[in-house]
């Protein structure tokens, strides 16, 4: 087998309501229950506008540089909710992996749950108004080649996150945080009472405010020092 040049077609997939209850939670709350180290890179960014949170199992894709051989792949194995998470060998800005022709086919035919590019696409013209969650790291006309090598169904790093296939991967405006298809079960009912308690502290803010002394309790166990003075006129 060519190592370089496999395309697996099988991974373990997340028991399915897992992930529609995953659908439900910001990325920033799951984030949080995972000790604030689960989100990809902020050059992940959002680029067309979907209506819901986008969740689903990870279809992996390590593209060559600039090469889009292996997404095109993707795209012929892909099943309709895959989210098709796409390594770029460190190439973040150089060549679109993908546009609106793909992304056309990913949308009706594959009825993908989304794609998440550590590289930029092109066309976003028209691919802004997209509903299918589409993130990259930006445009530009430069287009791919189609050579090869790469990868499907192996485990990657995106946006500086590694993922094997199967993790659950959910997206909203503020990114995309990965969870590990074996954490996932353990993480929720977590996640689900943050997400309460996140919902009850921003409505005290919109009433009374919440007590802040925790802030005060921080600043005095780390050492920190209350000046009431002007900088400039200290010894
Ligand atoms: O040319 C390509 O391989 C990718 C592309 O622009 C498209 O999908 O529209």
């Amino acid at each position: 087998m060519p190592t370089g040049k496999r395309i697996f077609l099988q991974r373990e997939l997340p028991d399915k309501k897992l992930i529609e209850s995953f659908s439900k939670l910001p990325s920033a709350t799951i984030d949080d229950c995972m000790s604030r180290n689960a989100g990809m890179n902020a050059r992940i960014k959002l680029m067309s506008k979907p209506n819901k949170i986008m969740c689903g199992p990870a279809l992996t894709v390590k593209a060559r540089s600039g090469d889009n051989l292996a997404v095109q792949a993707a795209l012929n194995y892909a099943k309709s909710g895959d989210i098709i998470v796409v390594s770029t060998d460190g190439e973040y800005y150089s060549r679109a992996i993908v546009g609106e022709v793909m992304l056309t086919y990913a949308k009706y035919q594959d009825q993908l749950g989304g794609i998440v590019i550590d590289g930029p696409i092109r066309d976003i013209d028209s691919l802004k108004n997209f509903d299918m969650p589409i993130y990259a790291t930006g445009t530009t006309p430069e287009g791919p080649y189609t050579e090869g090598p790469g990868e499907v169904n192996v485990p990657v790093t995106v946006g500086d996150r590694s993922i094997n296939p199967g993790d659950i991967i959910v997206g909203d405006e503020d990114g995309v945080v990965v969870i590990p298809r074996e954490d996932a079960e353990d993480l929720l009912p977590k996640a689900q009472a943050y997400d309460q308690k996140d919902a009850a502290r921003v409505h005290q803010n919109q009433t009374s405010g919440e007590d802040r002394s925790f802030v005060e309790q921080a600043l005095k166990n780390k050492g920190f020092e209350i000046i009431d003075d002007i900088y400039s006129n200290r010894k």
